[in-house]
């Protein structure tokens, strides 16, 4: 990467543009996204470790399409071990589907429904063979307390587990024209017994064309997992590995202190077979201290999170964009790779964290927005869908992250808060999945690597160059969705 102007200070997302550079390819399909840093991720992004973000159906969500989601610190380690369990024992193509028996009632029904961008349940019987469906516009106008039994319907169309075998791209372009066929959104897949296997959606098959699902050497779904620095952490992340996480994350608020080295030296002495991240750094020292004490893949950032109060607390962080460069810079040179961690909230910063050399961006609050992130579906008072977002050093996962410790060292240490604990991040009404805000970022990223004339990630970073632009600049990029 290289600046159009020499930057006098440092910069954040908006500060900076990319500038189109002559382009010979043809095609944003041509693009490979996929980061070289040893994870096995097809595409760059990895949803953060925070409780409002990270659960099981956002890993299993992410892995099949390629990106990876971090299990927070917060998780018991054998709560992690169950959930490491269920997503490798998920299909890699098929999307878990939501099932319910004819005498559950439409109310179970549409609050399952909300866990999933589906937009319909399954009805089965006790040996899971598939009767019918049931759809959220079933459920309009009827008693909430009706059995699915009344409203269910026939499947408009029903997939059988056979036809995935063979090639897999010709088998899903019959399938996406067997949807067309049949007008349906929504199809249970069956095994020769009826049986329900799985689900898929016309556009999860259209997505499985274009996205590679994040695979370990056994063809299962991808994991990662965070670690915090405190107690035993050597116990901690064996138990980890031993649940077949993929990715290990050492995390704390500041990366660059002794008891992280402590913590990443216990960790390599597991001679770890996946690769170890830590943070959050934001300069080159803090990245050559990290990868001396073990790390692979460092994590930048401090304050630019959406839930984070730690600048405005402490005066404590630095411009997400120079952070980024600068860290990933010291990283290539010592062989080691970088995360962009935080303040993502348009595809455009994760191109541009991407082109200052990070290797994956993580996401946070804006996933909290989506169907697959652990909370409950909230409507506020003029019927927006929402849910519920909060930091994990807020008071709120603090007292959580305590619980098991007395009340004098719970109150010590709910002193230092450094998050909000409770945000709203309202669902995008046409993009309520975390599928869409893949597909909305990897478009924007493979438009901007072909603007580049960039076939990979590290020809983008080697070929983007970047402006500095002042709020103004910023500001006209900006669409206009009604008269000035
Ligand atoms: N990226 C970011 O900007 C930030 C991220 N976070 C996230 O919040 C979560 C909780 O992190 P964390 O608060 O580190 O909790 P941890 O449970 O990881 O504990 C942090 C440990 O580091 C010690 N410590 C020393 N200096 C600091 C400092 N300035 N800030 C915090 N701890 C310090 C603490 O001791 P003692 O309590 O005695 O001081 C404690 O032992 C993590 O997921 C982290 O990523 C939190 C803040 C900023
Ligand atoms: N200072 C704090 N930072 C936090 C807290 N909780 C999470 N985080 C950091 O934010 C990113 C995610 O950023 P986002 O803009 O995508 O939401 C996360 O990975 C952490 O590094 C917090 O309570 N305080
Ligand atoms: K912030």
């Amino acid at each position: 990467m290289r600046f159009l102007n020499e930057p006098s200070t440092d910069l954040t997302y908006s500060d900076v543009f990319l500038v189109p550079s002559r382009s010979d390819v043809v095609s944003r399909l041509d693009v490979d996204l996929s980061p070289q840093d040893g994870t096995g991720a097809s595409i760059p992004v990895v949803a953060a470790n925070m409780t409002a973000v990270t659960g099981r159906r956002m890993v299993e969500t992410l892995a099949r399409r390629g990106g990876l989601a971090v299990l927070p610190q917060d998780v018991p380690v054998e709560v992690i071990a169950e959930v490491a369990a269920w997503v490798k024992d998920r299909h890699p193509v098929y999307e878990t589907p939501l099932r319910l028996r004819p005498d559950n009632t439409v109310i179970d029904a549409l609050h399952l429904m909300a866990k999933r961008s589906h937009g319909a349940v399954v009805v089965v019987d006790g040996g899971q063979r598939c009767l019918g469906e049931v759809s959220a516009r079933d459920c309009e106008g009827v008693d909430r307390f009706a059995s699915l039994e009344s409203v269910m319907r026939p499947t408009l169309l029903t997939l059988q587990a056979s036809m995935f075998t063979g090639e897999l791209v010709p088998a899903l372009r019959k399938v996406f024209e067997l949807f067309d066929g049949a007008g349906a959104a929504f199809a249970p897949v069956v095994d020769d017994d009826g049986v329900v296997q799985g689900a898929l959606t016309r556009t999860g098959v259209l997505r499985s064309t274009i996205y590679r699902p994040a695979l370990d050497a056994d063809g299962r779904l991808k994991v990662a997992a965070a670690v915090g620095i405190n107690g035993d952490v050597r116990a901690k992340a064996a138990a980890l590995l031993e649940a077949g996480v993929d990715v290990l994350v050492v995390d704390t608020a500041h990366g660059h202190q002794a008891k992280m080295f402590e913590a990443l030296r216990a960790v390599r002495s597991l001679d770890p077979a996946v690769p170890v991240v830590a943070g959050n750094v934001v300069g080159a020292g803090g990245v050559r201290d990290l990868v001396e004490a073990g790390a692979d893949i460092i994590k930048v950032g401090v304050g630019p999170g959406a839930m984070c109060t730690t600048r405005m607390m402490t005066a404590v962080g630095r411009p997400q964009f120079s952070a980024v460069y600068e860290c990933a810079r010291e990283a290539r040179r010592l062989g080691a790779h970088v995360w962009a961690d935080g303040g993502v909230r348009y595809p455009r910063d994760v191109a541009l964290a991407l082109a200052a050399g990070a290797s994956q961006v993580m996401i946070g609050s804006w996933f909290a927005g989506t169907h697959e992130s652990p909370g409950d579906l909230l409507t506020d008072s003029s019927g927006r869908e929402y849910k519920e977002s909060f930091g994990m050093a807020s008071s709120r996962a603090v007292q959580q992250r305590t619980r098991t410790e007395g009340a004098f060292e719970r109150a010590r240490k709910g002193l230092f808060e450094e998050g909000i604990s409770s945000s709203r991040m309202f669902l995008d009404p046409a993009r309520p999945g975390v599928e869409d805000l893949l597909d909305l970022i990897t478009s924007g990223v493979r438009s901007a690597m072909t603007y580049a004339g960039a076939l990979d990630l590290e020809q983008f970073h080697e070929r983007a160059v970047v402006g500095v632009q002042s709020a103004a600049g910023y500001e006209e990029g900006r669409p206009v969705p009604q008269s000035w």
